[in-house]
């Protein structure tokens, strides 16, 4: 299957568990891979028929932004969701790094794929 990608999404936002993670932005990064079948948009040359990566772009940064979770999981099941819903993907994988949360790492993050009911 063929794959629209997106790399290294930057994203600040309140994310976090504990009390001082609640009164400051901290910058995420994203990457995702989107699952479908571009013949018809390759085709038509019809940006309509394409999964848009920049409309993706955009629902990741507005949802990421609009209200606070704490976990990661929370939010990759929530994008995730919410890509299969709006697009037409049939599988979609999120990796979300926070490189700030841990100093003697590089970075840290979750990473989940999830289809579409067949
Ligand atoms: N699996 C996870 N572990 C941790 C998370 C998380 O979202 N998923 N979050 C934290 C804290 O918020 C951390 O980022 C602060 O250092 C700890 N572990």
């Amino acid at each position: 299957m063929d794959k629209v990608y997106i790399s290294q999404l930057h994203v600040e936002t309140i994310i976090g568990v504990y009390d001082f993670e609640k009164e400051s932005k901290q910058s995420l990064y994203f990457d995702v891979e989107m699952l479908t079948d571009i013949r018809a948009a390759a085709q038509s040359d019809d940006i309509n028929l394409a999964v848009d990566y920049a409309k993706v772009s955009e629902d990741i940064i507005a949802h990421t932004t609009a209200k606070p979770v704490e976990l990661l999981e929370t939010l990759v099941e929530q994008l995730a969701a919410l890509i299969l819903a709006q697009y037409n993907v049939s599988q979609v994988t999120i990796k979300v790094s926070k490189p700030a949360a841990v100093h003697a790492a590089q970075t840290v993050g979750v990473e989940i794929t999830r289809a579409k009911a067949a």
